[in-house]
């Protein structure tokens, strides 16, 4: 950073984050909306953008939480279970803060080492629903809408049942088992979520003989039509990706290149569902004719998704945890008062000042610090991140979505990997991405500590994801928003709706 700016940010004022004067009106009107105990649901605008399923259809499976404390007490085959608790191992940052259960309170050393991998809530619930539901009629379709808080492992909680899935059909089957074929899909709604998910999928269909293959950007159909004549096990795409294999003469339709596609997964549902993605995902999924199994997933349940759901899938099975639209617990949530001394009303100095806060905290101590930082509007992202350059020399990088692919990819890597550790002796060093939720959605950024909201989200849902890039799995997080005094008192008790775990709405 350069130095003189950082003095003189120094010299303006210590690490302030904006308080509120506890007697006013709005303070006092602000606590009654906040009690700690009211369960009622917390609006973020001026809508209640999210939905929850009926009580009686998940309270069942809540019960069932409490009850499970390891893989081995689910219906998984041995090499899934296997390859699920070596690949979860393999991926886990900061061992010593990883998922532990809650419901046993004495940590072995190997818990507090994360050797020992419990399952989640929403992996629980999904393993157990998704394989031990018994059809009547084998053929039958089933939709199960599958949401849970974000880092929580939704992935796996999908890709065990699909694995367990795959090597039951092969057992089955034996040397029977049919060549050209794509046997599952995972549709993503952006490509760097199609090379994360690819990247697990790969990884752990070597260790099962299973075969997986990524259709991006990048990839040439000649590879694609070979792997597809071998078998495709599961395919990772986006729901236009695949919409755009029809365009080729090889494959005549697309209804009979997925004929024996039996398991498909819409992650991110929440957006594949919206009416910007809606078109795309409808037309793939009216492709694959002999589906048995429909898994959407999502970290929220938005209102309009749950009436498309009902209305296309009405007897959808819910998978909900009891955490849904709450907060990860690890988030540590706090404002910062645009509207105060010494920013005057400029947002971009309150962002700057709590950039300068955290890289001089003494957190991350001997790792180079990375901040997310959100946005409204994609072409705020430029601005600010040219001037969190040149007038206060931040390292910043920007996602646009006029990047190429692999530019983007390049940018966000530094994030998604795990923290670099510095040299002794070197500098605290500190990056920044400055970006807006769709991007990001879903990316699991790996030990991010520090996410800036610049814009107060426009809903719910928004900041259910934005928030989650951190406090990911239990690991600690924390959040700033920044306000200004024309924010509604909502907004403004966001923090305490945090800290009392309320569920938003
Ligand atoms: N049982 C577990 N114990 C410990 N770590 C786990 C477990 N399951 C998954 N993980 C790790 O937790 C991290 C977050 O998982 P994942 O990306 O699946 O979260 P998610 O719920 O899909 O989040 P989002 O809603 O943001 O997409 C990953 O690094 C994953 O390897």
């Amino acid at each position: 950073m350069n130095r003189n700016i950082s003095l003189r940010l120094k010299s303006c004022t210590s690490v302030r984050f904006a308080s509120y004067n506890a007697s006013s009106k709005s303070f006092q009107k602000r606590k009654q909306l906040e009690t700690p105990t009211a369960d009622i649901p917390y609006k973020i605008g001026s809508y209640a953008s999210l939905k929850l399923p009926e009580e009686e259809k998940v309270s069942g499976l809540h019960r069932l939480v409490g009850q499970i404390d390891s893989f081995a007490q689910l219906k998984l085959v041995p090499p899934v279970r296997d390859a699920l608790i070596k690949q979860i191992k393999q991926s886990t940052v900061l061992r010593s803060q990883n998922f532990i259960s809650s419901t046993k309170k004495v940590k072995t050393e190997d818990e507090m080492n994360g050797l020992i991998i419990r399952p989640t809530p929403i992996q629980v619930e999904t393993i157990k629903v998704v394989n031990s539901i018994r059809r009547t009629n084998k053929n039958e379709l089933k939709v199960f809408t599958l949401a849970a808080e974000t880092g929580s492992g939704k992935t796996w909680a999908y890709l065990a049942p699909l694995f367990h899935k795959l090597k039951i059909e092969e057992l089955e089957s034996g040397t029977r088992m049919e060549k050209s074929q794509i046997r599952s899909v995972v549709l993503v709604p952006t490509h760097e979520l199609v090379y994360q998910v690819s990247e697990v999928v790969e990884s752990v269909c070597k260790d099962l003989d299973l075969s997986a293959y990524r259709w991006d950007v990048d990839s040439n159909f000649k590879d694609f039509i070979g792997a597809y004549r071998n078998k495709i096990d599961v395919l990772v795409t986006t729901p236009a990706k695949l919409m755009s294999l029809e365009k080729y003469d090889d494959v005549g339709s697309l209804k009979s290149l997925l004929t024996g596609l039996n398991f498909c997964v819409v992650d991110e549902a929440d957006t594949l569902m919206d009416k910007s993605w809606i078109n795309d995902t409808h037309a793939a999924l009216k492709n694959m004719r002999s589906l048995k199994d429909v898994l959407f997933v999502s970290a929220t349940i938005p209102s309009e998704f749950n009436k498309v759901t009902k209305k296309f899938f009405p007897d959808s099975i819910p998978i909900t945890t009891p955490s849904l639209h709450r907060l990860p617990k690890a988030i540590e949530f706090r404002n910062i008062n645009a509207s105060v001394p010494p920013y005057k009303g400029s947002k971009i100095k309150a962002l700057a000042q709590a950039l300068y806060a955290i890289h001089s905290d003494g957190t991350e101590l001997g790792y180079e610090k990375r901040v997310i930082v959100f946005c409204n509007e994609k072409k705020e992202c430029m601005k600010i991140s040219h001037r969190l350059e040149t007038e206060f020399g931040h390292d910043v990088s920007c996602i646009s979505s006029e990047d190429a692919v692999d530019v983007r990819r390049s940018k966000i890597l530094p994030f998604l990997r795990h923290p670099q550790l510095l040299e002794e002796g070197q500098k605290q060093t500190m990056k920044v991405l400055v970006c807006t939720d769709l991007l990001a959605r879903g990316l699991n950024f790996s030990g991010i500590r520090n996410v800036i909201l610049y814009d107060v989200p426009k809903t719910s849902v928004d900041l259910v994801h934005r928030a989650g890039r951190t406090g990911r799995m239990n690991q600690g997080g924390r959040v700033f928003m920044i306000v200004t005094n024309k924010d509604n008192s909502h907004v403004k008790g966001l923090p305490t709706v945090v800290r009392y775990k309320r569920r938003l709405a």
